[in-house]
C-alpha cells in the first residue's frame, strides 16, 4: 500500500501517468496502468497527469476522524508552506477551525526547522567528505533511496523539521499525544511510515483533505474568530518551504557566484542535479533539492490558482508580519532539550533484471521495428525512446500495445484481413448456393463455353481477361467444374484486397514468430486449393515481389511459407484474371515477363456485355428468376420497351450492372412486371431517343410525337428529382426551384407518387 492508487474502472490507458513519471514506476497492465509502490518517489505526478482522476491519494481523513474519535489529546501540525495554500483566511481562522474539528492543539511545522537547524549548520560547516544533499524533501531522499543509492552517503543524516517537531511535541507532551502534520506533500505520507522515523507523526492530511473535512462539518472558517497558535513561534523557518528559504533559516551565507551552495526545485533540475552528483560532474558543498516546483509551495496536495510567485510572496510576508496570534504553552518555551534529529538511510533500489542486446531487438522487431528508422521515438507510449520502451517491456513495466505507430499498423492490417476473410467466406456462400451457369446464346458466348469445356478437364493454367463484370469468375468456376478437380476446393483470392506482405503469408502461409502477429503457424490459401484450383483474380495488382514468389512456385511446384526454410510440393492449378492490359505492364515494367508468358498459355477473353447484346434478353429473364427468388416476389416479366432501352445501353459495368438493374427494378416494381419506369432514368431518355413508343400506343403525326416528347422529359425530370429527394417531394420541389403544389400537380398528372421513389435515393444514376 503506496501513497497513490489506481482507481481501476476509471483508467483508460491513456500512457499519460508513464509519460508524466520521472522514474517509471508505473506498471501497465492489460487493463489498467498502475503506480509499483517499491519505486514510486511520491511526486504526484501521475496525479495531475490523470485527466480521468483514475490516480487518488491514499485518503487521510478516515484515519484522521478515527485519530480524533479515540484520543482526546490530538495535536495538528501545519506544515510550513500553508499561507500559500490558505491565503484566503486569517491563520487565526485557521487554528479555530482546527479545534473546532477537535484538535487540542495547532502549531506551525515551521517551528520543526529551529529544531533541526543547530545539527544541519554543523554538518555544512564542518568537513563534509562528499557533496551533502538536503533530506528535508521526502521525495529527494525516496529519490536517491530507490534510484540513486550510490549517493546514500551525500544524505543529510539528519530527520525532517516535520519528524523532529513530532517528537519534540511527543517528547514534551508524552507518548500518548497523537500529531496529524497537514501538508502540500503527499510524499510525507511515505515519510511517516517509513522504519527509520516511525512514530514520530501519527498520520499526514493533505490541505485538500483538511479543507473537505472543514466542508463535510460544515464549518464556515470566514465566519470565525482568530485562535491562538499554541507552539513555539517560528522566525526564519516560515522561509522554508520557499526555494533557497533554508539558507535563511539555517544562517548559512549564500553568494550567487559562490559554487559551493545551490538550490534548486522542479523535478527536472532535481533529476539533472542528482545525475551530475552521482557523475561526479559537480561538487558542491551543500545542495538543497525540492522535487516540487518553487519548493513545497509547488506540491500536490491541494490546487490553488495561484502562481508559484504569488505563493512564494504570501510565505515571504507571513515570515515579515510576525504578528499571528500566539499563545505558547510552558511547556514549550524552552526548545532545549532537543529531540533525536540525527538518521540513517537504506538501499531500497528494486534492481530489474536489464535485457540483453537480443532481447532489445526482439522485442524491437516484435513492434515492427527492424532498423534504426523505424524506432520513431515518438514518446505516446510514455518512454523517450523506444529503447527505453523496450527495456520496460523486457521488465514487465509495459506491453506490446502501448506503441501507437504499431498499433494502428495492425489495426489496419487486421481490417484489411477481416475484409479479405469477408470476402472469401461470400464466395465461398456464392459458390454453395449460387447459380453457376453462364447464360448466353450469342456467337461470342458459345465461344467462350467451348473453350471452357476445351481447357477445363486439362491441368493447363488459364488466363481470363475481359472487364469488370463480364463474367471472368463465372468462367473459372466453370473451368474448375469442367476439370477432373471438381470434387476438389476451388479458392478464390482476390488480389487487390489485401497488402503485400499479408497477401504473401495468406497465399503461402507463415511460420509463428516470422512478423508481428505470426502467433502459430499457418497454412496458405494453396494449401488450403492442394489438388484442386486456386483462382487468382485482379493478378494484374499483385507487386513484382510477388510476381516473382509467384512464378517459382509455379515453375517448382513448390510451397515455403513466409518465415520458413523447408520448401514442399503442392499440387494445385491456377486460374488467374485480370482487367488490365498485362501487355502494357510488361511494356512499362510493372508486370513480369517471364510471369506474363507463364500465364498466358491458355487465354480466354470475356466479350464486353455491349458486343453479345443478342444475349441480352435471356440473361434479362435469367436475372429475373434469380431476382424473383430471392426477394421472394413472384416477378412475372418485363415490358418489351425496358427491353428495348435495355439494349441501347452501352453497359460499362457489363453483366453485373444489367444484373443490379434487373434486382433494382424487381424491388421498384408494382405490379410484379419492370416497366420503363422502373429502370434509371436514363432508359427512358434512351427510349425516348430511339422515338420509341411512351405506352400508350403509337406515336404517329409529329404533333403527337413531340406532344409524346415533351412529356416524357416532363416526366424523367420529375422522376430524376424525386429519386435524388428519396421520395420526399417538398424537396424534391425545392431542388426543381418550383412551387410544391406545382410539383404535386404534375405528379398527379403522370399519376406518380412521392413514396413509390422512397427506396431509390440517388445512386448516379
Ligand atoms: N454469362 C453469364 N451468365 C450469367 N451470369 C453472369 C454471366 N456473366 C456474368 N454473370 C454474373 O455477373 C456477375 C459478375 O460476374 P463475375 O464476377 O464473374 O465478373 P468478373 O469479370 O469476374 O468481374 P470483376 O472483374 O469485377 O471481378 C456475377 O454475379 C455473375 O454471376
Amino acid at each position: 500500500m503506496g501513497p497513490i492508487e489506481t482507481v481501476k474502472e476509471r483508467c483508460r490507458k491513456c500512457y499519460s501517468c508513464v509519460r508524466n513519471c520521472p522514474v517509471k514506476a508505473i506498471k501497465v497492465g492489460p487493463e489498467w496502468a498502475e503506480v509499483i509502490h517499491a519505486r514510486c518517489i511520491g511526486c504526484g505526478k501521475c496525479l495531475k497527469a490523470c485527466s480521468q482522476k483514475a490516480k487518488v491519494i491514499a485518503d487521510g481523513i478516515e484515519g484522521t476522524r478515527r485519530i480524533l474519535a479515540d484520543n482526546p489529546d490530538v495535536v495538528a501540525v501545519l506544515g510550513c508552506s500553508y499561507p500559500a495554500f490558505f491565503n484566503d483566511l486569517r491563520p487565526g481562522q485557521l487554528v479555530a477551525g482546527l479545534k473546532k474539528l477537535g484538535f487540542a492543539e495547532v502549531h506551525e511545522g515551521s517551528a520543526g526547522v529551529e529544531l533541526i537547524a543547530p545539527t544541519y549548520k554543523e554538518q555544512i560547516q564542518g568537513p563534509t567528505g562528499v557533496p551533502l544533499i538536503s533530506s528535508h524533501c521526502p521525495t529527494i531522499v525516496d529519490l536517491i533511496e530507490r534510484h540513486y543509492p550510490q549517493l546514500l552517503r551525500n544524505l543529510m543524516p539528519v530527520v525532517s523539521p516535520m519528524v523532529a517537531l513530532g517528537r519534540f511535541l511527543k517528547e514534551r507532551r508524552g507518548p500518548q499525544t497523537r500529531i496529524i502534520y497537514i501538508s502540500s506533500c503527499i510524499a510525507g505520507k511515505f515519510e511517516v511510515a517509513s522504519e527509520e522515523v516511525a512514530g514520530a507523526i501519527d498520520l499526514v492530511l493533505t490541505y485538500r483533505e483538511l479543507s473537505q473535512m472543514f466542508r463535510d462539518h460544515g464549518i464556515d472558517l470566514t465566519r470565525f474568530g482568530d485562535a491562538a497558535f499554541d507552539g513555539r513561534k517560528p522566525d526564519a523557518g516560515r522561509l522554508f518551504p520557499i526555494g533557497g528559504g533554508p539558507f535563511q533559516a539555517f544562517g548559512v551565507r549564500n553568494d550567487f557566484l559562490n559554487p559551493d551552495y545551490i538550490s534548486t526545485g522542479g523535478a527536472e533540475s532535481c533529476l539533472e542535479l542528482v545525475r551530475d552528483l552521482a557523475a561526479r560532474r559537480i561538487t558542491p558543498r551543500w545542495v538543497d533539492l525540492r522535487f516540487c516546483e518553487g519548493g513545497c509551495i509547488g506540491g500536490p496536495g491541494k490546487n490553488n490558482r495561484l502562481t508559484t510567485f504569488a505563493k512564494r510572496n504570501l510565505v515571504i510576508n507571513s515570515y515579515q508580519h510576525q504578528d499571528l496570534p500566539y499563545a505558547t504553552q510552558d511547556r514549550y518555551a524552552q526548545v532545549q532539550p532537543l529531540p533525536q534529529v540525527r538518521r540513517r538511510y537504506s538501499n531500497k533500489l528494486k534492481r530489474l533484471e536489464p535485457p540483453n542486446g537480443e532481447s532489445i531487438r526482439k522485442i524491437l522487431q516484435a513492434t515492427n521495428k527492424f532498423v534504426e528508422q523505424d524506432e520513431f521515438d515518438c514518446g505516446a507510449c510514455g518512454y523517450p525512446t523506444c529503447r527505453e520502451y523496450a527495456v520496460a517491456v523486457y521488465q514487465g513495466l509495459a506491453e506490446a500495445e502501448m506503441c501507437l505507430p504499431f498499433s494502428i499498423k495492425r489495426l489496419e492490417e487486421d481490417r484489411v484481413s477481416l475484409t479479405q476473410k469477408y470476402e472469401l467466406a461470400q464466395r465461398a456462400l456464392a459458390q454453395e448456393y449460387g447459380d453457376p451457369a453462364i447464360i448466353g446464346n450469342d456467337p461470342r458466348t458459345l465461344d467462350v463455353l467451348k473453350l471452357i469445356r476445351q481447357v477445363g478437364p486439362t491441368p493447363t493454367t488459364v488466363l481470363i481477361r475481359g472487364e469488370s463484370g463480364t463474367g471472368k469468375e463465372l468462367t473459372a468456376r466453370a473451368i474448375h467444374e469442367h476439370s477432373n478437380r471438381a470434387d476438389k476446393p476451388l479458392v478464390t483470392v482476390n488480389c487487390t484486397t489485401l497488402t503485400d506482405s499479408l497477401l504473401e503469408s495468406e497465399l503461402f502461409g507463415h511460420k509463428k514468430g516470422s512478423f508481428t502477429g505470426a502467433i502459430a503457424d499457418k497454412k496458405g490459401l494453396f494449401e488450403a486449393a492442394n489438388g484442386g484450383t486456386i483462382f487468382l483474380d485482379e493478378i494484374g495488382d499483385i507487386t513484382p515481389k510477388l510476381q516473382a514468389e509467384l512464378l517459382r512456385v509455379l515453375d517448382s511446384g513448390e510451397l515455403k511459407p513466409v518465415g520458413g526454410t523447408v520448401p514442399h510440393k503442392v499440387d494445385v492449378r491456377l486460374i488467374a484474371a485480370t482487367n488490365r492490359n498485362l501487355e502494357d505492364g510488361v511494356r512499362d515494367g510493372w508486370f513480369r515477363e517471364d510471369l506474363f508468358y507463364r500465364l498466358n498459355v491458355f487465354t480466354i477473353t470475356m466479350p464486353p456485355l455491349r458486343s453479345r447484346l443478342e444475349s441480352l434478353p435471356q440473361l434479362v429473364h435469367h436475372f429475373l428468376a434469380a431476382a424473383s427468388k430471392r426477394l421472394n416476389k413472384p416477378i412475372r416479366g418485363i415490358e418489351d420497351r425496358a427491353i428495348a432501352a435495355l439494349k441501347r445501353y452501352h453497359w460499362p459495368g457489363n453483366i453485373r450492372e444489367l444484373q443490379n438493374i434487373i434486382e433494382r427494378g424487381s424491388v421498384l416494381t408494382q405490379d410484379n412486371v419492370i416497366r420503363l419506369e422502373n429502370l434509371p432514368v436514363i432508359f427512358a431518355q434512351l427510349s425516348l431517343d430511339s422515338g420509341g413508343d411512351m405506352g400508350n400506343g403509337a406515336a404517329k403525326t409529329f404533333r403527337d410525337q413531340r406532344e409524346k416528347h415533351l412529356e416524357q422529359v416532363e416526366v424523367n425530370l420529375v422522376r430524376k428529382y424525386l429519386e435524388e429527394a428519396g421520395g420526399n417531394v417538398s424537396l424534391a420541389a425545392r431542388k426543381a426551384a418550383i412551387p410544391r403544389r406545382t410539383f404535386y400537380r404534375i405528379l398527379a398528372r403522370h399519376g406518380l407518387k412521392g413514396e413509390d421513389f422512397k427506396a431509390t435515393a440517388p445512386k448516379g444514376q
